[in-house]
């Protein structure tokens, strides 16, 4: 029985169909990331799983009671009102400070509880966002460009911190993500997206699908190469490749 399963899905955004024949499902327990083009539906995907776009074809399914925690890209916080991280993550529901202070630890900031949110660091500000997705002890955890904006070590910290949080509660994990590196080493599954699924399966018969290479194998600066031999150093061409 899948968590989350779409069957023909489409959905059309300013008169224009952007998803078209969406056939997934989602798991209990695996690690799932889409990749994709810049503007190949990967966010619209996302929101229609969560059910805040409709679709216009095809249907979502999601288990009765599924619990699914998310975490956006950005979250935009007036910086004229303050907004401790404790307040945050009281809202919408009530904790207890006891639940806040192990969920912060919990993601590796223990000590910001009292610091207002618009004076986080990005990639604290982002382990926050966690946290509150955390709260709800997810089925799935849902995960939109979670790691944009951090650097190389911060994006590898966060995702093991994903792995972790996924060993220790069980949960499934759906993210888009656009640095390659990660998701080729993490994810159990890769969707490879473009308005429709290119292709699909365990990252090493995606990274060798013609559909991939015809979107990520050629004038990316060499995406693929990152995949293909170990390395300690950082590439500046993976920025582009999604
Ligand atoms: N509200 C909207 N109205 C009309 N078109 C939209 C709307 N939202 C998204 N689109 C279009 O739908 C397509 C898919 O957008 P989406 O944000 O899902 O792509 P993406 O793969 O997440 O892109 P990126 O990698 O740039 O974040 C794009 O062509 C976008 O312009």
């Amino acid at each position: 029985m899948s968590l989350i399963a779409t069957d023909h899905l489409a959905v059309r955004l300013g008169g224009r169909e952007v998803l078209h024949h969406i056939d997934l499902s989602i798991h209990a327990g695996e690690i799932v990331t889409i990749v994709g083009p810049n503007g190949s539906g990967k966010s619209t995907l996302l929101r229609a799983i969560l059910g805040v776009v409709a679709p216009s074809k095809g249907r979502v399914t999601r288990q009765a009671g599924l619990r699914i925690g998310y975490v956006p890209q950005k979250l935009h916080i007036d910086p004229s009102m303050p907004m401790p991280v404790t307040r945050f993550l009281s809202l919408p529901e009530r904790q207890t400070k006891a639940r806040i202070a192990e969920v912060l630890a919990r993601v590796g900031v223990p000590g910001v509880a009292a610091q207002d949110m618009t004076t986080l660091s990005g990639g604290q500000f982002q382990r926050v966002l966690l946290a509150r997705a955390l709260l709800s002890r997810p089925d799935i955890l849902i995960l939109d460009e979670a790691t944009a904006g951090l650097d190389q070590p911060g994006t590898a910290a966060f995702y093991r911190l994903i792995e972790d949080v996924r060993r220790e509660l069980g949960c499934a994990v759906l993210s888009v993500s656009h640095d390659l590196h990660v998701v080729m080493s993490a994810s159990d599954r890769v969707i490879c997206l473009n308005g429709h699924i290119c292709c699909a399966g365990a990252p090493h018969v995606v990274r060798a699908a013609p559909e991939y290479r015809a979107l990520f194998g050629h004038g990316t600066g060499g995406a693929l190469a990152l995949y293909q031999h170990d390395h300690d150093h950082d590439h500046e061409d993976h920025a582009h490749a999604g």
